[in-house]
């Protein structure tokens, strides 16, 4: 956690506020302010650490990167221009080698997560992504470890498979109608409304209304980026959602509760007043009889927030991979035609079933090197994970840290890293995955699109899943053509990149 309990002697200071008058504060606060930066930017075993200046004596650096919304493309820069290692505030670095990384994240190491994860809300229950006692985490992770399994969520593949019949009709409209579509707010609409399927049995109705229902989207994404900026200063929380005037004008503007809270309460209640019965096989299902066999290890509270933190950990990050792995595979012909014709071939063999399976899906090589070449050039975080040296210290990358040094690992800057991924690791070639078995494991090894150790991503399995499903027979069912094909996606990070811009010429198509 990093210190900010470091003062200076502030005598001559608090003689000149003594004084009182307005530019007497304004010397003293600015006099106060430049000491302290100096004093944090020398006072520190950091001091040797190159990286910006305002980054040794402030957090501000990190706030900036954040509300830029390009917090990625700030790190790997910083990387390129400073080294391996870069100080990006008075107590936190920057690693960009995978295998220190690897380290830093492995369970058991005690690297922790910092209070930049704090800031997620909700304080007064956290899930088990928000979770910063590691003990808690542990407690709650195990129980929900068997409802996110694979072999469990292969149980949901019916709620995902509905959510793909839906998307595949609203699909199949536009290309009846020859019209152009907006695919990465389908793909978005999608990734939300299977969630809901899997955690509660129910749709949200994006897909349904081709709508993003009560502004719910951009509400998530405008929460998402007040965390991961404040996360970089968590004492602004305070300050912020934390104070009561800012609490009185929530309850005082909005009347109702967000529509993925309501619901996720209303089932909850549903649930525990036999209007449903809790043997539904979905998410929330799992985790009450979990709740019901250990009730003392995993309360219903914990059912609730790890229930509804699903939808906001799993939606935005899931819709991003699969807009990332589109776009990247339309814009390159090549690409794409080997993929189709990897498709059609499976097919035309019998390997691909109407709804495709995941057991079939992932023996489509080609299709799977692009898919992890995807989560490899864009992971759908955007912003560095942040964990904190062990209270004995560490050693990273050749050299010692305090307890309590700040350390960020971030995808986007490990999976630039040459020594692991290549000399034209900044070019999105999935072949890289094929060429050499040997090589390909080591890659596999230093990936962190799903993070790493005791804070994996635990919903990886469904995201999996579905990707594996919905992809394959959305290539397979329609033709598809980026509208413009020499445009980047506008993508922003708020705390998972959000994209848009993924507009496509769709026809239906059919392997004969
Ligand atoms: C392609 C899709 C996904 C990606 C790329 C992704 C990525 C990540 C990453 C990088 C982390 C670690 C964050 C950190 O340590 O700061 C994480 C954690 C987590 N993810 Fe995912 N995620 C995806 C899908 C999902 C889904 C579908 C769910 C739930 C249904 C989910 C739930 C979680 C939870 C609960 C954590 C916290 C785990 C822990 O701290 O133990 N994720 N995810």
């Amino acid at each position: 956690m990093e210190n900010y309990s470091q003062t200076v002697p502030g005598s001559a200071i608090g003689r000149l506020f003594l004084r009182a008058d307005p530019i007497s504060i304004f010397l003293a606060v600015v006099v106060f302010l430049t000491i302290r930066f100096f004093w944090n930017r020398y006072n520190s075993p950091l001091r040797s650490v190159p990286g910006p200046f305002v980054a040794s004596g402030t957090r501000l650096w990190k706030f900036w990167a954040t509300i830029s919304q390009h917090q990625e493309t700030e790190y790997i820069k910083l990387h390129e221009k400073y080294g391996p290692v870069v100080r990006t505030s008075p107590n936190s670095i920057s690693v960009a080698s995978p295998f220190a990384a690897r380290e830093i994240l492995s369970a058991g190491k005690g690297f922790h997560k910092t209070d930049f994860y704090a800031v997620f809300p909700p304080p007064e229950n956290p899930d088990i992504f928000t979770e910063v006692r590691e003990h808690e985490h542990a407690r709650k992770k195990r129980v929900a470890a068997v409802p996110y399994s694979m072999a469990t969520m292969q149980t949901l593949t019916p709620c995902i498979e509905n959510t793909i019949d839906l998307l595949m009709q609203k699909l199949r409209g536009f290309a009846e109608g020859k019209q152009e579509v907006a695919l990465d707010i389908w793909l978005h609409y999608f990734a939300f409304d299977v969630l809901g399927e899997v955690a509660f049995s129910r749709r949200f109705g994006f897909l349904d209304t081709g709508k993003d229902v009560e502004g719910c989207i951009s509400a998530i994404n405008m929460n998402q980026q007040y965390n991961a900026a404040v996360g970089q200063i968590p004492q602004l929380n305070a300050l912020l959602r934390h104070n009561p005037v800012w609490k009185l004008c929530q309850v005082l503007v909005k009347s109702t509760q967000p529509l993925i809270t309501r619901l996720a309460l209303d089932e909850l209640r549903k649930r525990k007043t036999g209007e449903v019965k809790t043997e539904r096989k979905d998410l929330l299902g799992q985790l009450l009889r979990a709740h019901e066999a250990t009730p003392e290890k995993f309360s219903e509270g914990d059912v609730f927030a790890v229930a509804h933190g699903a939808i906001f950990a799993g939606s935005d990050s899931t819709a991003s991979t699969m807009q990332s792995f589109l776009h990247h595979i339309l814009r390159e012909p090549r690409i794409y035609q080997q993929i189709m014709a990897e498709i059609d071939d499976a097919v035309k063999a019998g390997r691909l079933s109407e709804v495709v399976q995941f057991n079939e899906a992932i023996q489509l090589p080609y299709f799977q090197a692009a898919l992890k070449e995807a989560m490899r050039m864009r992971p759908a975080v955007g912003v560095a994970m942040a964990r904190q040296v062990p209270p004995a210290g560490a050693d990273i990358d050749g050299k010692w840290y305090p307890g309590g040094t700040a350390i960020d690992v971030h995808a986007w800057v490990l999976h630039r890293d040459r020594g692991v991924f290549g000399d034209d690791a900044a070019v999105f070639r999935p072949e890289r995955w094929l060429e050499d078995a040997d090589r390909a494991k080591v890659m596999d090894r230093h990936m962190f699109q799903f993070g790493g150790g005791a804070h994996i991503c635990i919903g990886r399995n469904l995201a999996l899943l579905e990707m594996n499903k919905v992809l394959p027979m959305l290539l397979r069912d329609f033709s598809l053509e980026l509208v413009h094909p020499d445009r980047e996606l506008d993508f922003r990070t708020y705390f998972f990149v959000v994209q848009s811009g993924l507009d496509v010429k769709i026809a239906p198509r059919t392997v004969v």
